[in-house]
């Protein structure tokens, strides 16, 4: 069943187009990843569909009816951890939750109740210390707690875990996790694709606005199935022209860090001996060659051209 379907949406800032003709569609009880670099309209797309932004054009459905403007009651059903943390460094842990639920609707002892829950559910105790003294890690957990304690039926996530500690990283992933098993839908946008490859049922990619690919991850790497991807060690890259490798008949992508090469090839072509005669007639040792797998930051890659941190 459809919770959110998103159609030919559309935003401009002046002259700028940050969503062209977007479509998504979420399905209830899914971990839906929407992938893509900065600045590539994922936050626009979360705000315009939290309302907080308006677009300029396009449909968007949610649970089969169009979503209007401060529509309150869907806006319950929905929980929003921004990407910038939204909770009052001067107040405790779980004044923070219990203001941000209070703002649903909640009151009294089931205020309190849910408050208390959320605050154990990320992992936090009830202190008397002010959020101020919290690390990034605990911030970005009160963060999503102030976003759960009315028990959304929808969560939406604006990269979570930015700048945090694989600890709270790694809770945060579980958490989501265990929230998904309890019915709540999620939708996670991230530049790390290795969070989506953990989380996510189905992921979209966009760039620039749009939709460059979608489906699970499996059928997102199917894409570019036709590739070898190798990681190559070499003595010096100093003198490697990344523009010449890329002219090889085959040679679909090239990156480099420190020593390493890391090149993705056309199956079906030579170019693995064309690459290695390139490096040769530059007088570059070859000190290892690992095949490596395919990941969907290859398929971005191998889409655009760029890594997802450009
Ligand atoms: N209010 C605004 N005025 C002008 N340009 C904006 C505004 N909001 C966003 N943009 C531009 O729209 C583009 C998309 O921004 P958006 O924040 O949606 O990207 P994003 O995918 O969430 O990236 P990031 O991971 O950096 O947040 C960016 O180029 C951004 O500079």
């Amino acid at each position: 069943m459809k919770y959110i379907d998103i159609n030919n949406l559309y935003k401009s800032f002046g002259d700028f187009v940050a969503l062209e003709n977007l479509n998504l569609t979420i399905e209830k009880g899914e971990i839906f990843g929407l992938l893509g670099p900065n600045g590539a309209g994922k936050s626009t797309a979360i705000n315009i569909l939290t309302n907080i932004l308006d677009k300029d054009r396009g449909s968007i459905k949610v649970l089969n009816k169009e979503l209007k403007r401060n529509d309150r009651n869907i806006k319950g059903k929905m929980g929003l951890v921004p990407q910038d943390l939204a909770i009052f460094e001067d107040m405790t842990s779980l004044e923070n939750v219990m203001f941000f639920a209070s703002l649903y609707g909640l009151k009294g002892r089931e205020l309190k109740e849910n408050s208390l829950k959320a605050l154990e559910f990320v992992g936090l105790e009830n202190t008397k210390k002010l959020s101020k003294t919290f690390s990034g890690g605990m911030k970005r957990r009160l963060n999503i707690a102030c976003a759960i304690a009315h028990n959304p039926e929808i969560l939406i996530l604006d990269e979570p875990t930015v700048g945090i500690d694989p600890q709270s990283r790694n809770h945060i992933m579980k958490s989501i996790q265990t929230l998904n098993k309890n019915g709540c839908t999620i939708i996670y946008t991230t530049h790390y694709m290795e969070e989506v490859e953990t989380l996510c049922n189905n992921i979209v990619i966009i760039d620039k606005g749009k939709v460059i690919a979608n489906g699970d991850k499996n059928s997102l790497k199917a894409i570019i199935s036709d590739k070898n991807k190798f990681e190559v060690l070499v003595d010096d890259v100093t003198y490697i022209n990344k523009n010449e490798l890329l002219e090889i008949v085959g040679v679909d992508s090239i990156e480099f860090k420190e020593n390493k090469i890391y090149v993705s090839l056309d199956r079906e072509l030579s170019s693995l001996n064309e690459f290695i005669l390139y490096l040769s007639s530059k007088n570059i040792k070859i000190l290892d060659i690992k095949s490596k797998i395919v990941t969907l930051e290859d398929v971005f890659l191998n889409l655009t051209g760029r890594t997802l941190r450009d």
